[in-house]
């Protein structure tokens, strides 16, 4: 059976989230905003700043009077500090004047207090010729009235809060958060905590999956363990359906007979996507129970992180109308030889190591240490190997989680 290529599972997953219905939208104050979706297009209702003000601690002075207070002087006629409101400058004067604080009508230029003296006469003199016009932010200069700040679908990072914050905008419409079950399959699974009797591992997947998911702010509904059992399974799926936007799963999605999540789907569900030409995570599964889209990761600890933030976190984000949903991917020099060609892109844990991407460990889907020392994922395409030096894709978990 052939597998599918990665970037094409990427589109039909967007494709797919795209066509869900609508999600409702939400007032949230900005201080609640922080990685939540934007619902509609901000503008802008002032300038920022308001009006001409001083880039620097000094004195504000009008152009034609450089060459006066560079041979002779000024007089100080008024002192202006941030949050006053100045009177007009006095023709052939100077204004005291401080970091932020407004331009006294009839003034156009500033000089900093350094490169000042005040003279036996009390005068304000320059030491060195100021060009017109210096130490000056516009009006205007960040936002215009009338511009637009933010596009919807936009995911909010704090720069963007605080930008709007900067128009005086206290509340925001946003994007109802997806309501996310996580369930974690296999009858050889424990919680940590519990004694591990033969056979039994302890449950790494919920703990991975749950964090990655709070980290998009979502509400999640942890459902724990389902066994390896279809008519359990069936149950669990029904009553998590119900409830949830999107049910994520890891485990049970590969051909063995204790892999009952995948027949599950495919019997009393739908299944839309399987298969991939990526490693690690192959039997990546879409598909969708009682109408509930359903996404099956692999059980293989280290496929749950890679298929997660390469696939499941563009969905995600897709599905409550997010418009960048790419993960950033950086050019950087290979600090190693890959040795084989591979039937599927690989994506190794990997970290920076002077300016160079190395594999920061054992590469087994099995593997999680490795992963903690990662600081990335590193593609190996496939069918190539990248030699020393060479360019690779680095895609930086601060990027890919953030
Ligand atoms: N005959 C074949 N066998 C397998 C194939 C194949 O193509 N043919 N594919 C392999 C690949 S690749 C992967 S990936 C795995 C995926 O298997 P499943 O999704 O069915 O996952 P499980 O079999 O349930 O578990 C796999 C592995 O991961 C451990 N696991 C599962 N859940 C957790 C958890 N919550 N926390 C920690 N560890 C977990 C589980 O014990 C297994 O060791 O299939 C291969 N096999
Ligand atoms: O796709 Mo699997 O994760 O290679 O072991
Ligand atoms: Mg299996």
């Amino acid at each position: 059976m052939s597998l599918m290529p990665v970037e094409q599972a990427l589109q039909l997953l967007l494709e797919h989230a795209a066509s869900q219905p609508a999600l409702g939208t939400e007032q949230v104050s900005l201080n609640a905003a922080l990685g939540r979706i934007l619902a509609e297009p901000v503008e802008a209702t002032l300038d920022v700043p308001p009006w001409d003000n001083s880039a620097m601690d000094g004195y504000a002075l009008h152009s034609a009077d450089i060459a006066t207070a560079l041979e002779q002087g000024l007089p100080i006629s008024q002192r202006i500090t941030a949050g006053t409101a100045p009177a007009p400058l006095q023709p052939g004067t100077c204004a005291r004047i401080f970091t932020g604080a407004p331009l006294p009508e009839g003034a156009d230029t500033v000089e900093m207090q350094e490169n000042t003296q005040l003279n036996s006469n009390a005068l304000m003199q320059l030491l060195q010729p100021l060009t017109p016009g210096a130490n000056v932010r516009p009006r205007g200069q960040d936002i215009c009235v009338g511009s637009r700040v933010l596009e919807a679908g936009t995911r909010l990072r704090a720069q963007d809060l605080g930008l709007l914050a900067s128009i005086g905008i206290a509340e925001l419409k946003v994007v109802r958060p997806l309501r996310v079950a996580v369930a974690s399959t296999g009858d050889e699974l424990r919680e940590p905590g519990e004694p591990l009797g033969p056979g039994q591992i302890y449950n790494s997947n919920r703990y991975t999956l749950i964090g990655l998911l709070q980290a998009l702010g979502l509400v999640i509904i942890d459902a724990g363990i389902l066994p390896d059992d279809p008519e359990q399974t069936r149950a669990r799926l029904r009553a998590l359906a119900a409830q949830a936007d999107l049910i994520i799963t890891s485990g049970g999605v590969s051909v063995g007979e204790a892999d009952c999540l995948g027949q599950v789907l495919r019997e009393q569900g739908q299944v839309n996507l399987w298969k991939l030409a990526i490693k690690p995570g192959k039997p990546f599964t879409l598909g969708s129970f009682d109408g509930t889209p359903v996404i099956g990761l692999p059980g293989n600890p280290a496929a749950v992180l890679v298929t997660f933030v390469l696939l499941v976190k563009p969905w995600l984000l897709r599905r409550q109308g997010g418009t960048d949903v790419a993960p950033l991917s950086l050019s950087l020099p290979a600090g190693f030889d890959w040795p084989r060609a591979g039937k599927r892109d690989e994506y190794l844990r990997a970290r920076l190591e002077a300016g160079q991407v190395v594999p920061s460990g054992n590469q087994s889907s099995g593997v999680l240490s490795s992963a903690s020392q990662a600081s990335g994922l590193l593609l190996i395409p496939a069918g190539q190997t990248p030699r020393r030096g060479e360019a690779v894709q680095f895609l930086p978990f601060s990027g890919l989680l953030g």
